[in-house]
């Protein structure tokens, strides 16, 4: 809302439900059961101005039936076991069944289940699993309206709170030194951070269904060819995780700064359909306690 002296005028208007919690298990004909455990955030935007200056209700679709609509979708839809296309599916379902509604932004956290690998057994296990991290996959997708056909799609997806250290292979020196410094230049620290990572798809479009169901949202079928992008976004999500755990173990760190650079050219690089990335790298510091006064050293590793 923007005020003025004469009136006051409702610039933007966004809502709906947050933490959608959705729990799928798709149970295959081998018995091999695959799950996924996400929480969901769907907001929209349109014709829904009333609702908010005139008390007019008949614009709104309640949030309590954006909840529903999550659980339907997350029941029917065969796009659930990839965060990006169920999102994508979403959005293109809500927007296309209230008219009136331009743009959906849908967020989903994914919480981490591995299969457990009994011991003994070659196989990782058909239906039992275990939390093997605390970090999460975040996706972000925001759908438009553009022509009545068609929606656009910016999707972005990433990481977040994975937490790493390292004992060596980490050094921080020729800084600014002037009257502020009091930071000792070290060749080798513990180098510890909690990565969050953000990266961004070329932007796709999506035709608008014509089923009565709105059910008929696709995607291509051929993912080899289109390796690195929105398509293909389960193996972009496992190459980000990996050659972020992979750069931060073996680049001998010179910065924070030095390390992140690399992370994101390689995550650039090893996904065509990827033209950015964002990482946050706070560093968590763990800093030798000086016990020279009893004679002993602990600040040379
Ligand atoms: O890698 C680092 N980059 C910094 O900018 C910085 N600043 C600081 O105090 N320690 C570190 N470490």
């Amino acid at each position: 809302m923007s005020a003025h002296t004469a009136d006051v005028v409702l610039t933007t208007a966004r809502y709906g439900k947050d933490k959608v919690r959705v729990f799928r298990v798709k149970r295959e004909s081998d018995g091999v059961h695959y799950i996924v455990e996400y929480n969901v955030t769907l907001l929209i935007e349109g014709d829904i101005d009333v609702s908010y200056t005139k008390a007019d209700n008949s614009v709104v679709v309640a949030t309590d039936s954006m909840k529903n609509i999550t659980y339907y979708l997350a029941k029917v839809s065969d796009y659930i076991l990839v965060p990006e296309h169920f999102a994508l599916h979403l959005g293109t379902h809500v927007l296309s069944k209230y008219a009136h509604l331009h743009k959906a932004s849908i967020t989903i956290e994914q919480l981490r289940w591995t299969r457990i690998t009994v011991s003994g057994q070659d196989k990782p296990h058909t239906h039992a699993f275990h939390r093997d991290g605390d970090d999460k996959r975040v996706i972000q997708v925001v759908l438009e309206k553009t022509d009545g056909k068609s929606l656009s799609a910016k999707v972005t997806a990433g990481i977040a709170d994975l937490l790493v250290l390292k004992s060596t292979g980490s050094a921080f020196e020729g800084f600014i030194r002037d009257e502020y410094t009091t930071l000792v230049e070290v060749p080798d620290r513990i180098l510890s951070t909690s990565v969050d990572l953000e990266y961004h798809f070329a932007p796709v479009s999506i035709p608008v269904p014509t089923d009565p169901k709105l059910l008929d949202f696709s995607i291509p079928k051929n993912l080899g060819e289109v390796k690195g992008t929105v398509w293909d976004a389960l193996s972009v999500a496992e190459r980000a995780r990996q050659c972020t755990l992979d750069l931060f173990a073996t680049d001998e760190s010179a910065s924070v700064q030095a390390t992140l650079f690399k992370m994101g050219e390689r995550v650039i690089t090893e996904n065509a359909g990827v033209d950015q990335a964002t990482y946050k790298l706070p560093n968590k510091h763990y800093i030798p306690v000086d016990m020279n006064y009893l004679g002993v050293d602990n600040l040379t590793p």
